[in-house]
């Protein structure tokens, strides 16, 4: 247990439950410390409260003041009012974690009482089996024991890397989003497989187990991903046929283009919140 703190989830969507259904199986924080709110869905707070355990709490009703822990879980569009809602009662113990992407902790700390500590963090949906790859990124005010105890509290939803904030935007663009790449890969690979007459359920065990394979050979064994590649290609061979498809069709620039612009999609959102907050004429870092 981590030191007995109570945390709350501001957003219940699918980071959330993600975030949750991992600290719940691992028994980090007992559910009872857990709690989460969302802006009006009533019956999704239900639904997490019973398969989880956890306290759903409609917004209105939330005591902030209860929690060590804010954990800042809607869309980075939606952070600016509802930071503003909730700003004048923000304690100054109070750690905030924030999983919006692209949201800078400078940006954050705005909105934020002066001094408070913000850590920005960008796990991704693998968090809801503990298989997150999950990075830290600390603000100005964060202690090196607050940054400790989030690299704990994210370590029961995977692996943590503590990086700069400056390195977030790449992060994102690899590891954020990168499940959705796999996705997609496995999407058109298994099109193929069942064309060709496998089932549609034995395509996906296989397309699991080649992927999990290739995961633990790159994780296990020394050789760089491009002699690992080159190991399974004999000249003239099958791989040879598919590689030289996926250069044809272009699909190293695919994935380089699919990671750029992941990235900096993430950079353009700090910056059109920042201007939508400009817009709100929202007064910034009140003083605590
Ligand atoms: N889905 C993913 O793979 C990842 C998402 N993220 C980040 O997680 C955040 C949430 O994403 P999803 O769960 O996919 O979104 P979602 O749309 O499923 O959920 C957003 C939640 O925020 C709530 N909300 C909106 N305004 C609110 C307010 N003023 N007060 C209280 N609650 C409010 C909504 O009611 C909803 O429950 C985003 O900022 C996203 O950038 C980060 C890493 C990965
Ligand atoms: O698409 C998004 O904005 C979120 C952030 C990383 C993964 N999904």
């Amino acid at each position: 247990m981590l030191d007995n703190k109570k945390i709350v989830f501001i957003g219940a969507g699918a980071m959330a439950e993600a975030m949750i259904s991992g600290i719940v199986a691992a028994q980090t924080i007992s559910p009872e410390h857990i709690f989460v709110t969302n802006r009006t869905n009533t019956s999704r707070l239900k639904q997490l409260q019973d398969q989880y355990g956890i306290n759903g709490i409609p917004n209105g009703e939330l005591q902030l003041d209860q929690v060590d822990v804010i954990i800042l879980a809607m869309k980075p569009k939606d952070a600016a009012t509802s930071l503003q809602s909730i700003r004048q009662i923000i304690k100054p113990h109070q750690l905030i974690l924030s999983v919006l992407a692209g949201v800078t902790t400078s940006l954050i700390e705005h909105l934020v009482p002066a001094g408070q500590q913000v850590i920005r963090v960008m796990p991704n949906t693998s968090s809801k089996i503990g298989e997150s790859a999950t990075a830290l990124a600390k603000g100005q005010h964060t202690t090196k024991q607050n940054l400790s105890w989030a690299k704990h509290l994210f370590e029961c939803i995977g692996e943590v890397y503590v990086i700069r904030e400056e390195q977030m935007d790449i992060f994102t663009g690899i590891a954020g989003s990168g499940p959705a790449y796999f996705y997609f890969l496995i999407e058109h690979m298994e099109k193929e497989a069942v064309k060709a007459g496998l089932t549609k359920g034995t395509v996906r065990e296989i397309l699991a187990q080649t992927l999990l394979g290739a995961a633990k050979m790159i994780q296990e064994q020394e050789e760089s991903p491009a002699i690992l590649r080159q190991n399974i290609t004999s000249p003239n061979g099958t791989t040879a046929a598919g590689l030289l498809a996926l250069r044809e069709y272009c699909g190293g620039e695919a994935i380089t283009q699919a990671v750029h612009q992941a990235s900096n999609r993430s950079k353009e959102i700090s910056r059109q919140l920042e201007n939508s907050i400009q817009n709100m004429n929202i007064p910034t870092a009140i003083e605590i």
